[in-house]
């Protein structure tokens, strides 16, 4: 049987994070997608994103795409089908958009976590550290709105709040055990 985690949050939350330690502690592969947003520092094109132009956004098959603070994402069955070739667990970063869509068109056993902290000024700070531009990103209209669980996701998403990242391994563990 095929699995595939959902993590969805707003930008900073944490999402990445903890995907990359669900790869390395708990064998699951990570589904890549595309993007037309630049690379940040240490971000590799096929490691971390299909890094794209807008013109080559489109030359892939999409499930579901969106636009998120004026670039592109996008996610494809291949790409879930590549991560499932080696692994029966699968794990995806979205926004809280394509996490709807995944609801109404996945049918393997799908689980979403939804990602948020408590405080916007530790968001803030840990975004700061992370970027540039972090205070532009996070006025983003879609990373406002992804600061609150959309109602479509409330029954779906377990909520997952990563204010200390001991407590999150913890929640994670229990979660992972059921
Ligand atoms: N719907 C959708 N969202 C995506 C996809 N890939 C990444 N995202 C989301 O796009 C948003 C922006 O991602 P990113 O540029 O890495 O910024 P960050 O959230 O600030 O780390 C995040 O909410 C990601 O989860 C995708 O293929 N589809
Ligand atoms: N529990 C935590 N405590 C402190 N810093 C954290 C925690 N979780 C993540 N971070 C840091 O916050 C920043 C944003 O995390 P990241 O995983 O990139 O967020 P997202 O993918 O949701 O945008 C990174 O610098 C990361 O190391």
């Amino acid at each position: 049987m095929k699995h595939l985690l959902v993590i969805c949050g707003a930008s900073g939350v944490g999402k990445t994070t903890i995907q990359d330690y669900l790869v390395k502690n708990y064998g699951f592969k990570r589904v890549l997608t595309h993007t037309t947003r630049l690379p940040r520092k240490h971000e590799v094109d096929g490691r971390d994103y299909y890094f794209e132009t807008r013109s080559s956004f489109f030359k892939n098959n999409y499930l579901e795409y969106v636009e998120y603070d004026h670039c592109l994402y996008g996610s494809s069955a291949e790409g879930l089908n590549r991560a499932w070739q080696t692994s029966d667990w699968a794990v995806i970063v979205l926004d809280t958009e394509g996490a709807a869509a995944y609801k109404q068109k996945v049918t393997a056993d799908l689980k979403c976590w939804y990602i948020y902290v408590s405080s916007e000024s530790t968001l803030a700070a840990r975004l700061e550290e992370r970027d540039t531009n972090a205070a532009a990103r996070l006025a983003s209209s879609e990373a406002q709105r992804d600061l609150h669980v959309p109602p479509k996701l409330k029954d779906f998403c377990n909520l997952i709040r990563n204010d200390e990242w001991q407590e999150t391994k913890k929640i994670i563990a229990k979660l992972l055990s059921k």
